[in-house]
């Protein structure tokens, strides 16, 4: 005979957990759907492997007395958090709630927060935030700022120890930002989510500027300009979605290894792959078709596809591996490095050594972009970052030199000098200190003004350097690069020689951390 009063508990239960259930109530979750938005729960469900999400902290409940709050109740005070499955792959995962008092964060809410990321940690495994909230909750003054702080930290601390992904489904302003912009990957969702430290109201005030949110901070700025997020989806599924692929190349931990996929054994490249790369320095091309071409087919997902796009940077697999891409981009200003270039690539290096997924680079760049916009703009350490991220590298690295590799770019783009392990060039390559012409006309200029034909001597001269040093032969001949290839051999080289670089032990110094130049 069951116990009444154990009966009645248990149907005290499931009815608390069903009141919480429902958020905000339905008219804001109506009004959420309206705006083309899915809810935190909706979301998570859209996120993980089919019921795999295990919730944590549901009954949580804020202790705010001030401006009426202690007579309000809100449901696991607006943040969903717990533990679920992504392709069979361990995640914690937070989601905020913005039908319960605007997704705020307050006390109770970023301890929620920080209790998950203190977990995540614990248990190796990735985090995945999901942010829609009006920020700090104003009611809770400097308890919400005491939350943000204890995100802020821990999300420090777990950088280079589990992966951290964000998206940004709805708003975040304030200081609810710079959690985000610590993490590893932000994704931001078309015209339902913004980003800035201050709203269109307040930048009127403190400055007189007229600007609409979405122009501010929207996903488009921040995709194309900004270069605060990496990834633009369409809708809150496409976001989900996204994060699943993402995460599919990178492991759980910086201990743990990527698993490998099943790959097309019987995948040759085309030999279109030959007619890519024109010998003509003028021509440009398009350097995904080549990536393409390389990697297991369909597998390159490019990361930060609308901001710099004179580089490009993603993951990809070769043979079932993921590996992580840098190629300069010769479509977009000639494949040169400019400031944004130079940001968005050493930070993709620094993720892919921080994860240990394994280098590879492609060059065909005429240098560092010169200019007035570009030195005060401060190119040099903005430049440095490049060099740096790829020379504190400890995982394998190959570079393969497909064109232009002059200078300072040169060096930049994972030369042997800055610590690759192996460096291939096509025939096409030209290995110098800059462009034949510009060289010519400095190192001959006496000589060309007082010739009797000067047309005529600084084409020859041209030719001359030309013949000596825009080609591989020179940097072969030294053994600065490996070998000179084929296109057509470009995945056999890069399996082979990733194959004996994975054993790869690179000592480094013993430091508490370097100091990047930012
Ligand atoms: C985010 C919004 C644009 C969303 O506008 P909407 O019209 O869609 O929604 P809304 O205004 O009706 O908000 C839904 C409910 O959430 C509440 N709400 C929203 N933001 C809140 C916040 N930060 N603190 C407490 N409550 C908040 C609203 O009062 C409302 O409650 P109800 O339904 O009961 O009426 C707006 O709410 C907004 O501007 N919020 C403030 C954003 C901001 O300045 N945050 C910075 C905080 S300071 C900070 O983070 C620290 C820092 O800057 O360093």
């Amino acid at each position: 005979m069951p116990d009444e009063e154990l009966i009645q508990k248990i149907e005290e239960l499931k009815e608390k957990k069903e009141s919480l259930l429902v958020g905000g109530g339905k008219d804001r979750i109506e009004k959420q759907h309206k705006m083309g938005k899915l809810t935190a729960r909706e979301r998570i469900e859209a996120l993980v492997d089919e019921g795999t999400f295990e919730e944590i902290d549901m009954l949580v409940k804020h202790r705010c007395t001030y401006f009426g709050l202690d007579k309000k109740e809100f449901p696991y005070d607006g943040v969903v958090t717990g533990f679920g499955e992504i392709k069979g792959k361990k995640v914690a995962i937070f989601s905020q709630d913005f039908t319960i008092q605007g997704g705020s964060l307050g006390e109770m809410h970023a301890k929620k927060i920080m209790k998950l990321q203190d977990l995540a940690m614990r248990y190796g495994i990735p985090l995945i935030g999901i942010n829609d909230s009006g920020g700090a909750r104003i009611q809770e003054a400097v308890d919400a700022l005491y939350g943000y702080g204890g995100i802020f930290y821990r999300n420090t601390q777990a950088s280079g120890v589990i992966p951290q992904i964000t998206v940004i489904a709805g708003p975040c302003a304030g200081g609810a930002v710079y959690s985000p912009a610590i993490t590893d990957f932000v994704i931001m969702v078309d015209q339902t989510s913004q980003m800035f430290i201050t709203g269109p109201q307040v930048i009127k005030t403190v400055t007189g500027e007229n600007i609409d949110k979405e122009n501010l901070g929207g996903a488009n700025i921040h995709n194309s300009k900004s270069g605060v997020a990496h990834l633009l989806a369409k809708d809150d599924q496409e976001a989900m979605e996204l994060v699943r692929k993402l995460l599919s190349y990178i492991p759980s931990n910086n201990v743990d290894p990527v698993e490998p996929t099943d790959y097309d054994k019987s995948y040759k490249v085309p030999e279109e792959i030959n007619e890519i790369v024109s010998p003509n320095p003028k021509k440009s091309y398009d350097v995904k078709d080549l990536i393409k071409l390389v990697f297991d087919p369909g597998t390159f997902f490019e990361i930060h596809p609308h901001f710099a796009k004179n580089i490009v940077v993603g993951f990809a697999r070769l043979e079932g591996k993921s590996v992580g891409i840098i190629a300069n981009q010769p479509k977009i200003l000639a494949g040169s490095l400019d400031i944004d270039a130079s940001d968005k690539a050493a930070r993709f290096i620094r993720f892919c050594d921080s994860f240990n997924i394994p280098i590879i680079t492609f060059v065909d760049t005429p240098g560092y972009l010169p200019g007035v916009s570009q030195e005060p703009g401060g190119i040099i350490r903005h430049g440095a970052k490049l060099l740096y991220a790829y020379s504190e590298s400890t995982v394998p690295m190959i570079t393969v030199i497909l064109r232009k590799a002059y200078g300072g770019a040169y060096i930049a783009m994972a030369s042997q000098h800055l610590g690759a392990d192996f460096v291939f060039a096509y025939p096409t390559a030209e290995i110098a200190v800059m462009g034949s012409e510009g060289a010519a006309n400095i190192i001959f200029a006496k000589e060309i003004e007082s010739s009797e034909n000067p047309e005529e001597t600084r084409k020859k001269r041209v030719e001359e350097y030309k013949e000596r040093f825009a080609n591989p032969y020179e940097a072969a001949s030294r053994g600065y690069i490996e070998d000179v290839i084929e296109p057509i051999e470009t995945r056999k080289k890069l399996s082979a020689s990733l194959s004996i670089a994975y054993s790869k032990v690179k000592p480094t110094p013993s430091k508490k951390h370097g100091n990047i130049p930012l």
